[in-house]
Formats: C-alpha cells, sequence, structure tokens
C-alpha cells in the first residue's frame, strides 16, 4: 500500500484507540470492586440473560468467568490489564443498535461460560488454550456491529465489503479483537510464549468467522452427518453458534422480549434498503411482513437451531436445557403463529 495509505491507517488506529479505550477511572472502578459470585450472578444458569443488567453488573459477570474458569492464573492476566480489555471490548459495542450489542456479547459469553462449567467432559474436550480462545471469541464476535448483515454491506458497497470481500462483518470484528488485544493497557496475552499466542490467534479467528450465520447454514448438513459418524466434530465452531444463538433457549417471556430487539434491528435494515438503496428488502426484513414474524421464529428453530441444539445436548448431555428452551419456544411460536 502506498505511504499516504499507510499513514491514514495508522491515524484512524490512532483514533480509534482514543475513543475506545477505556477510562482510567472507569478502570479503577472495576480493578477495586469486589466482583460478586458465580451463583450471586446467576452465570451458571442456561437461563441467565444478559440483557437488561446494569453495565457495570456485566462488566464484573464478565471477570467473574475469566476468573472461575481460572485462565486468570493459568495464563498470568494481569488483573488490571483485564479489567482494561474488558470495559474496552465493550466501548467496541455500539449502543444505538437494538440487538447486535454489548449485552448480545456478554450473553453470549455467559452461554460459553455455562456450557463449559456445566461438565467436566468439555473441559477435557478443550485444551486451556482453545477454553482462553473461546471466551475471548464470544465476547468480541459481533464487536463494532453496525447493526445491518454481510449483504447489505457487500450491496451498498461499504469499505469493509472492499477490505474483506466474503465474512465482512466476521472478519471485522476479530481484526477489531486483535487491535484491542494489542491495545497499551489491554494486553492481557503478554503472559503466552509468542507460539501460544500465535496458535490462540489462530483459534479465535476459527471461532469468530464460525459466528457467519450464512457459512453455518450451508455447511450444517456436513455438520450433522459427521456428528453421526465420528466423534471428533467441529466442536469449537458448533458451541460458538450454540452460545450465538442462545437466546432462542431462553424463557419465554426472555426470548419475545429479544425477538422484538432482533426485528427491530432487521426491519431498520429493511427501510435502509427501501428508503436509500431503493432496493425491496428481503423478506424477514420487509416491516410490512411483521405479522409472520411468528411463523418465521418457527421456520428459524426448525432450519438453524433445533438440529444444532439437538447435536450439542447428544454429544454433551448437560447442555440438554438449551434443547428443552428451544422446543418450548417451538410451541409458544407455534401457538402465536396459528392465532395470525
Ligand atoms: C425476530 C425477527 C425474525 O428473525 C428471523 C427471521 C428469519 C430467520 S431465518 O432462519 O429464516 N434465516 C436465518 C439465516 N439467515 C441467513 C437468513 C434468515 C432468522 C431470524 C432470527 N435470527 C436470529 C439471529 C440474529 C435471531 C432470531 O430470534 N431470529
Ligand atoms: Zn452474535
Amino acid at each position: 500500500i502506498t505511504e499516504e495509505r499507510r499513514a491514514s491507517i495508522e491515524v484512524t488506529q490512532e483514533v480509534l484507540a482514543y475513543h475506545i479505550t477505556a477510562a482510567e477511572q472507569e478502570i479503577q472502578a472495576l480493578q477495586e470492586a469486589t466482583i460478586p459470585s458465580a451463583e450471586s450472578l446467576h452465570i451458571l444458569d442456561f437461563h441467565f440473560s444478559g440483557f437488561g443488567l446494569p453495565e457495570d453488573v456485566t462488566t464484573q459477570a464478565t471477570i467473574r468467568m475469566f476468573l472461575d474458569l481460572n485462565l486468570v492464573q493459568d495464563f498470568n492476566i494481569d488483573y488490571k490489564s483485564l479489567c482494561q480489555w474488558v470495559l474496552t471490548v465493550k466501548r467496541g459495542y455500539r449502543n444505538n443498535v437494538p440487538y447486535h450489542n454489548w449485552h448480545h456479547a456478554v450473553s453470549t459469553a455467559q452461554s460459553m461460560f455455562a456450557m463449559l462449567m456445566s461438565t467436566g467432559q468439555l473441559q477435557n474436550i478443550f485444551s486451556r488454550l482453545e477454553i482462553l480462545a473461546l471466551m475471548i471469541a464470544t465476547l468480541n464476535h459481533d464487536v463494532d456491529h453496525r447493526g445491518v448483515n454481510n449483504s447489505f454491506i457487500e450491496r451498498t458497497h461499504q469499505p469493509l465489503a472492499q477490505l474483506y470481500g466474503h465474512s465482512s462483518l466476521e472478519n471485522h470484528h476479530y481484526n477489531l479483537c486483535v487491535f484491542i488485544l494489542n491495545n497499551t493497557g489491554s494486553q492481557i496475552l503478554s503472559g503466552l510464549s509468542a507460539e501460544e499466542h500465535k496458535a490462540l490467534l489462530h483459534i479465535i479467528k476459527r471461532a469468530i468467522l464460525a459466528t457467519d450465520l450464512t457459512v453455518y447454514m450451508e455447511r450444517r448438513r456436513e455438520f450433522f452427518s459427521l456428528a453421526k459418524k465420528t466423534f471428533t466434530l467441529p466442536h469449537r465452531s458448533m458451541l460458538m453458534t450454540a452460545s450465538d444463538l442462545s437466546a432462542i433457549t431462553k424463557p419465554w417471556p426472555e426470548q419475545k422480549r429479544i425477538a422484538s430487539l432482533v426485528a427491530m434491528e432487521f426491519f431498520a435494515q429493511g427501510d435502509k434498503e427501501r428508503e436509500e438503496f431503493k432496493i425491496k428488502p428481503i423478506d424477514i426484513m420487509n416491516r410490512e411482513n411483521s405479522t409472520r414474524l411468528p411463523y418465521m421464529q418457527v421456520e428459524y428453530i426448525d432450519e438453524v437451531c433445533y438440529p444444532l441444539y439437538k447435536t450439542v445436548s447428544r454429544l454433551f448431555d448437560s447442555c440438554f436445557p438449551l434443547l428443552n428452551g428451544c422446543k418450548k419456544n417451538r410451541e409458544n411460536w407455534l401457538q402465536l403463529a396459528d392465532e395470525q
């Protein structure tokens, strides 16, 4: 790239670092706070919800997950750097996006935490490095999401599309994740050796790219046939998707509320497509189809979620509550669809 290009990228990164680096007093407050136990935070429960929690509780809950998985100890993570890293990742999410925001990030990380803590099986299958990677990846997997999907970004020729082409959002989430890990004061990986650091970033990249739902939709038949034949499942990507979509397994009042946030975000994209880009939005983003929402949710469960949680709970029976929650929500959405 040209000298000017490099200079402008460096300036952008300096500006970005300034904007998302957490404020000193915020870091101090979190560092000095007494972090509540996992039990008192209810973060071991599959029915936990990150939405609606006060922001300081969400950051303390994230610290608690890293402490209880022994990651701080195992990887010599400097505690102040961990606090600054959590707060900077939180700042990386946009709070004007209804669904793909910090609360979704915390819910996703907590679902992974609950699965990892629910059975010794999982902690045996994954190495310590993989567990660190899965927790970093879940927390960062949607960072700086703009509330629009890859196809919108590509069709409207946004810079991200020119930068990455395929899975442009997920590549951006990964690059921002790495940027924050390298940012002064939030270098939580400084205790790792060079080869551990390299291996970890590779696992994090694979894990974050695995959350591109269109990729999952294309590969899911291969996944499920693999699950039947061999035990060596692409566990990490399955668990990333299971954590990412866990809202569909939550108790009905919670699922209804989150679905309305997802719809709000989808319909806002549909409005932009219609008004700004004079293109007809696809079905699921067209506000005029909002009466079909319950039916779309049933389809989403049948096509995407149910086969996933069936496979995960068959491999790890401690994750059965996820399948059960998903099944119950199918019944609830079907009842609403029938009433339409
Ligand atoms: C609630 C508003 C309607 O929401 C949906 C409508 C349709 C489908 S879909 O299965 O047809 N499909 C998925 C794969 N895409 C590539 C194409 C579209 C999914 C959702 C949905 N997605 C999420 C994940 C963000 C959460 C959620 O609760 N519902
Ligand atoms: Zn997500």
